[in-house]
This record gives structure tokens, C-alpha cells and sequence, in this order.
């Protein structure tokens, strides 16, 4: 029986709104899992999707008879949300996260300013990262990365170098285990270039993790394997370890962060300027400077590398010169 044409967008108060966490998504729609392990797909009232993985979402079942899907009726509030931000965008990885895991390799040859801009995105949504540098069977290919992580290591991030070459047949690794330690009982967003063994990772923590998402993601891709989205795995059965993956990038906008706050976003720096002569402090040129002070000292002696204030310099001119638009 055909039901009257106002029903399809009249609130729906009379349906109980169920709760769910967003799984993946994929453009206007996104997948939840419901607290019994059932997963849907559901959909914004309105033509953007404002829910990110990892949000979770007060949602309604359509009136009988018009599909399976759900709306989303509402996002709660986030605890944090990592993004990036451009001139053109904002683009959200993930929501309600508990760290921030930066994947690199010995090879490819990782960004200095990818890293460093991921690091500071971190920061700013408050969100605690930690390093993998894989592939550390690549001998001296790894020891170069290593030695090129120095300064992240003086300024307190974990960093862990392992090898996932083979894992399945080293349970007993320290660093595979040291890495499942830091994963344990967290929701740890995984975000690297391409080709440092990401998809590794996730088969390695959860094989048939392809399968896990079948059904649903195939028919919202029309059956083609994407990396494009982002998936939110739990890895234990109690469902109190989760790995979301996301897409790889080549740009981190940073449009959301102050020039005068990037100092504070940079452990390195944000150490010294306390001792800076001047409260508003650039740490560019004026006497005084704590932070300038330091520049080319001993990192184990709480110094700040050279290019690493280089790169706050130029990031500092990026985000002034964007201001004047
Ligand atoms: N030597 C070595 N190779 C590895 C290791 N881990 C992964 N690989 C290889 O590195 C290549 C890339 O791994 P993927 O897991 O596909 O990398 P990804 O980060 O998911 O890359 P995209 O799918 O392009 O985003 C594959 O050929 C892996 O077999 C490792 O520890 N050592
Ligand atoms: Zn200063």
C-alpha cells in the first residue's frame, strides 16, 4: 500500500532513534555497526554527510517499505576529530580517536614535511602520535630512516622499527609486540604514504580483513577493492581494539592552525619558549629568543635541529601569507 508522499522527509519521532558507530564511508553514505554487530548502510536527510568514521550517530529506520537504509538523524558530540584543512577543504580522517599512528618505511624515503605537518595536526586535536619506521629488514635502508627519525625520537614521540616481512611467523618479535602493546585497548588511526605496508599491517592484525568488510563495501563500489575510504577494524573479539586505515595524501593542509600557535604544536620548540624575552615571540629574529637559542645545539641536549626550524619558518610564512586572502 502506497503511503502518503510527506512521510519520505517528515522527522521521524515516532521511530526510536538507534545509536551506531560509523564504520566507513564512502561520499553521502556511511556504513555502522549497530551495538548488537549488525551493519548498515545510512544516510544524511541533506546532501552532505557531516559523519566521519568513527563518530558514533543517533539514527532511523526508513518507514516501512521505502529499503533498508537508515537516516542519520544525528552526529554526538566528538571527543576529537583529525583533519586537514586547504584553502578549498576540510578533510576529515577520522573522529573520537585515541592516537594518531604516522606509518613510514625504509622505503619509500619518507616526507619530512609530511610527517612533521601530520605530527602538528595531531597536537592540535590533541591526540597523542607514536612512528613506525617498517621494513627493517631492509638493513642500511632502515638505518638511514632511522637515523633520519633523530630528532622525532629527542622530542619524545615512540617511535618503534620493526618488520612486518614475514610476522606471521614471528609472534614472538619484541617490536611486533611492542607495537600490539601500543595498539591495545585504543582506537589508533593509521595514516602513512603509499607502499609502507599499511594493508600489511591490517592483514597482519586481522587476516580476512578484506572479507570483514566485504558485502557492503563491494556493493558501494560496485565490487572494485578501494583504499579510497576509510575503514575503522576492530581487532579483538571484545571489540575494545580498533585500527581505522585511511587513504594515503599528498598534501596536509594546516589551514586550521595559527602561525602563532605552531611553535606550541612542535615539542622541539614549544620547550624553549618559555625563555624567550618577548611574550609574542616569533622565534624568527628577535634577540632573546629562547628557541633561536637553541638551534644546532646537541638534540640530546634538548636542541632544535636546523631544518626542523626551517621548516617551522617556512610553515610560519605558509600560514601568515594565507591569512592575507
Ligand atoms: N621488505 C619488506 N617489505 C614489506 C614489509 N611490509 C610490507 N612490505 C611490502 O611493501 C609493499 C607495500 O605494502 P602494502 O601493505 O601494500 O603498503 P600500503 O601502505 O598499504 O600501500 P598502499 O596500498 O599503496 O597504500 C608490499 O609489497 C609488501 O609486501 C616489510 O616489513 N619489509
Ligand atoms: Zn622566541
Amino acid at each position: 500500500m502506497a503511503r502518503p508522499s510527506r512521510q519520505r522527509n517528515a522527522p521521524s519521532t515516532a521511530t526510536a532513534l538507534q545509536q551506531g558507530l560509523v564504520v566507513s564511508s564512502h561520499g553521502r553514505h556511511s556504513v555502522i555497526e549497530c551495538p548488537d554487530g549488525s551493519r548498515r548502510i545510512v544516510h544524511p536527510r541533506g546532501k552532505k554527510n557531516q559523519a566521519v568514521v568513527g563518530d558514533r550517530i543517533a539514527w532511523a529506520a526508513q518507514p516501512e517499505g521505502q529499503g533498508d537504509d537508515g537516516t542519520i538523524e544525528r552526529v554526538e558530540e566528538r571527543r576529537n576529530l583529525f583533519y586537514r584543512q586547504d584553502e578549498m577543504r576540510t578533510k576529515a580522517f577520522a573522529a573520537n580517536i585515541d592516537q594518531v599512528l604516522v606509518w613510514l618505511a625504509a622505503e619509500p624515503e619518507f616526507s619530512h614535511k609530511l610527517l612533521a605537518r601530520a605530527l602538528i595536526a595531531a597536537e592540535a586535536a590533541h591526540i597523542p602520535p607514536l612512528i613506525v619506521l617498517n621494513k627493517s629488514d631492509l638493513g642500511e635502508l632502515h638505518a638511514r630512516g632511522w637515523e633520519r627519525l633523530a630528532p622525532y625520537r629527542a622530542m619524545g614521540y615512540p617511535v618503534l622499527g620493526l618488520s612486518l616481512a614475514d610476522a606471521e611467523h614471528h609472534p614472538n618479535d619484541a617490536a611486533l609486540q611492542a607495537l600490539r602493546q601500543a595498539l591495545h585497548g585504543k582506537a589508533t588511526l593509521v595514516l602513512g604514504p603509499s607502499g609502507t605496508g599499511k594493508s600489511t599491517l591490517i592483514n597482519w592484525l586481522l587476516p580476512g580483513a578484506n572479507v570483514q568488510t566485504g558485502e557492503i563495501s563491494q556493493a558501494l563500489n560496485s565490487g572494485k577493492h578501494t583504499t579510497t575510504s576509510t575503514h575503522w577494524y576492530w581487532i579483538d573479539r571484545d571489540s575494545q581494539t580498533a585500527v581505522i586505515d585511511s587513504p594515503g595524501f599528498q598534501e596536509f593542509g594546516l589551514h586550521h592552525v595559527q602561525p602563532t600557535d605552531l611553535a606550541s604544536y612542535m615539542p622541539d620548540l614549544r620547550q624553549h619558549v618559555a625563555q624567550c624575552k618577548f611574550y609574542n615571540c616569533t622565534h624568527l629574529h628577535e634577540p632573546g629568543c629562547g628557541v633561536l637559542a637553541q638551534v644546532g645545539a646537541p638534540l640530546a641536549e634538548g636542541g632544535v635541529h636546523p631544518l626542523r626550524h626551517k621548516f617551522y619558518a617556512e610553515l610560519f610564512a605558509e600560514r601568515v601569507a594565507d591569512e592575507r586572502y
